[in-house]
């Protein structure tokens, strides 16, 4: 079964009513956005990699058991310039783009003279954030886009570097129940240092209409390794009490990045994993806004998602998706799509492991000792010496990725993750429901289709963790067919619904779900002392 990842997909700008089959459950209202690139070529140009694609916001509203569906793309900056030139002329992560052969010389010189400084891309095609009351589509440059969330209709272009000292930011934030957002980002070689800045936009800001990011607040910042050669890093981890950040050996070279434009390379070429090098997880307490004073560490690894963490008696346990390379990002070049489509080829596999990081009081320990307590788990963190911690992460399990949780229980213990497997072809033909603590996996497969990731929405009232529903964008690997939007038990991982909708939905990355604001769920009631919060996410 193949999918081609190249094939620019047409926008439904008007609401599309979907063919409801089976029976979808009256407290769930409201709409799931979902972001992804969708456009690949223009006239003659085409971008290289798959995540360099124009984005293109699909949204499906329910409402009394009823689905409507829209998509538009985003039509930021990057869109009109690409658009009236008819052309890509806008670099990305994946492709640069050099000026039209036809342009005279002097038109040239200035585009590549400007380039030397880019102004970066606003094709914010990865994720949706909330700052405020305000949704944005987000990439990883320093802009982002406000977007109106329920026509998709394109606003505000959002420049972080306004408000805040970073140059890149992670397409992945974390809510907490008050509705505060929680990012993170680098400021590459600022007064001669290099950083990575935790930052908080509190909820509800934004609502005298001014952007939200103008009420934003540093939590603390983590000096970078190295100068010129920042980690990469897609997204954090945060519990009631602390923030891990996973300083991976894969690295941005800020020299060769200066002068990719002249080279001739696209910026990802700049980007190098280091397989000799250390991983050093970074533990930042939010009550003092320091890093706690052990230096815990694990091999190389690289990391996109991580799934969870959360405190257990004395340990921060976090659960990551990782790799023993960069070969996600390699994978996703459009030609080598096309070739392993047919060869049932697949990248350096994600394994999705826990790792346990004890706060105990290391002056008491010693040296060699494991410091892990907990039974449930084979993690260690071994002491060595000058303050140094070597962690070993335990196999949870193997061909996952695009993991999302029951965000009421994000920084909580929990049980359930629901994910992408990706066994043998770069597509997912299946939806995982995996137990961490019996490590049992429910999958969903619908035959002749593909999945997006799985989106967990908690049932009003929920007591049980997996009470609600799982929310993922099927598309048919016959188009003519058509996709739906499929309605997962989230007990039984068992079909409750699918509303088919008549379009060749393209393959997207991340969603955003955003309750009737009548039917918000209220916290489960239970006697546990981590009760989980309310949560929109
Ligand atoms: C701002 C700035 C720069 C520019 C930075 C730029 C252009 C940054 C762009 C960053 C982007 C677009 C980042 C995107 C990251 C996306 C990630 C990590 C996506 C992961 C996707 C996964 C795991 C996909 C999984 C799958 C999908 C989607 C479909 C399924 O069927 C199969 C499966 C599960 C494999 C410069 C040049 C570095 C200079 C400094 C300053
Ligand atoms: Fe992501």
């Amino acid at each position: 079964m193949q999918y081609d990842y190249s094939k620019n997909k047409d926008e439904h700008p008007e609401p599309i009513n979907a063919d409801v089959k089976g029976l979808i459950p009256e407290w769930l209202q409201g709409t799931l956005i979902r972001n992804g690139p969708g456009l690949f070529s223009l006239g003659e140009t085409r971008y290289n990699h798959w995540f360099d694609g124009m984005a293109l916001l699909h949204s499906f509203t329910i409402k009394k058991g009823e689905v409507t569906y829209r998509s538009k793309y985003l039509q930021g900056d990057t869109y009109n310039s690409n658009m009236q030139a008819n052309r890509i002329v806008v670099s990305e992560m994946g492709t640069m783009a050099y000026p039209d052969p036809c342009k005279n010389i002097f038109s040239k010189v200035i585009t590549f003279l400007s380039h030397t400084i880019p102004d970066f891309t606003d094709n914010c095609a990865n994720n949706i954030i909330k700052y405020g009351n305000d949704y944005h589509a987000t990439s990883e440059t320093n802009y982002i886009r406000k977007i109106d969330p329920m026509t998709l209709e394109t606003q505000e272009k959002v420049d972080y570097l306004k408000y805040l000292p970073v140059n890149i930011v992670a397409s992945h934030t974390h809510y907490d129940k008050e509705g505060n957002s929680y990012s993170m980002g680098t400021c590459i070689a600022e007064k001669g240092k290099t950083k990575y800045t935790l930052f908080k936009v509190p909820g509800g800001s934004g609502s005298d209409g001014s952007p939200p990011l103008k009420s934003a607040e540093v939590v603390c910042t983590v000096p970078c390794r190295s100068l010129l050669t920042p980690s990469y890093y897609h997204s954090f981890g945060m519990t009631d009490n602390y923030f891990v950040f996973i300083e991976q050996p894969l690295k941005l070279d800020v020299l060769k990045m200066a002068t990719a434009y002249l080279r001739g390379v696209n910026w990802a070429s700049c980007m190098k994993f280091h397989a000799e090098d250390s991983t050093l997880i970074h533990l930042i307490d939010r009550k003092t806004k320091k890093e706690v004073g052990i230096k815990f560490y694990t091999g190389a690894m690289a990391v996109y998602h991580q799934v969870n963490a959360f405190e257990d008696d004395g340990h921060v346990v976090f659960d990551v998706i990782c790799y023993d390379d960069n070969s996600l990002y390699e994978m996703f070049y459009l030609d080598k799509l096309k070739e392993q489509m047919g060869a049932d080829t697949m990248y350096c596999k994600p394994k999705c492991k826990r790792f346990v990081l004890p706060l105990s009081d290391m002056v008491c320990c010693v040296t060699g000792e494991d410091l892990v307590k907990l039974k449930y788990t084979t993690a260690s963190a071994v002491k060595e010496k000058e303050g140094k911690v070597l962690c070993q992460g335990e196999g949870l399990c193997d061909g996952v990725e695009l993991p999302r949780i029951n965000y009421n229980f994000n920084g909580k213990k929990y049980r359930y993750s629901y994910m992408c497997c990706v066994d043998i072809s770069p597509v997912a033909t299946k939806i995982v429901k995996f137990d961490a603590e019996t490590k049992q996996k429910i999958e969903w497969t619908g035959g002749d289709c593909f999945s997006s990731e799985p989106v967990f929405i908690p049932r009003p009232d929920a007591v049980d963790e997996d009470d609600g529903v799982v929310l993922t964008c099927i598309i048919n690997a016959k188009p003519v067919q058509g996709g739906f939007l499929l309605v997962l038990d989230g007990k039984s991982f068992k079909e409750v619904a699918r509303a088919c909708i008549d379009v060749d939905f393209h393959m997207d990355m991340h969603g955003y779900f955003i309750p009737d604001i009548k039917t918000l769920p209220r916290p489960p009631k239970t006697a546990r002392s981590n009760t989980p919060h309310i949560s929109t996410f």
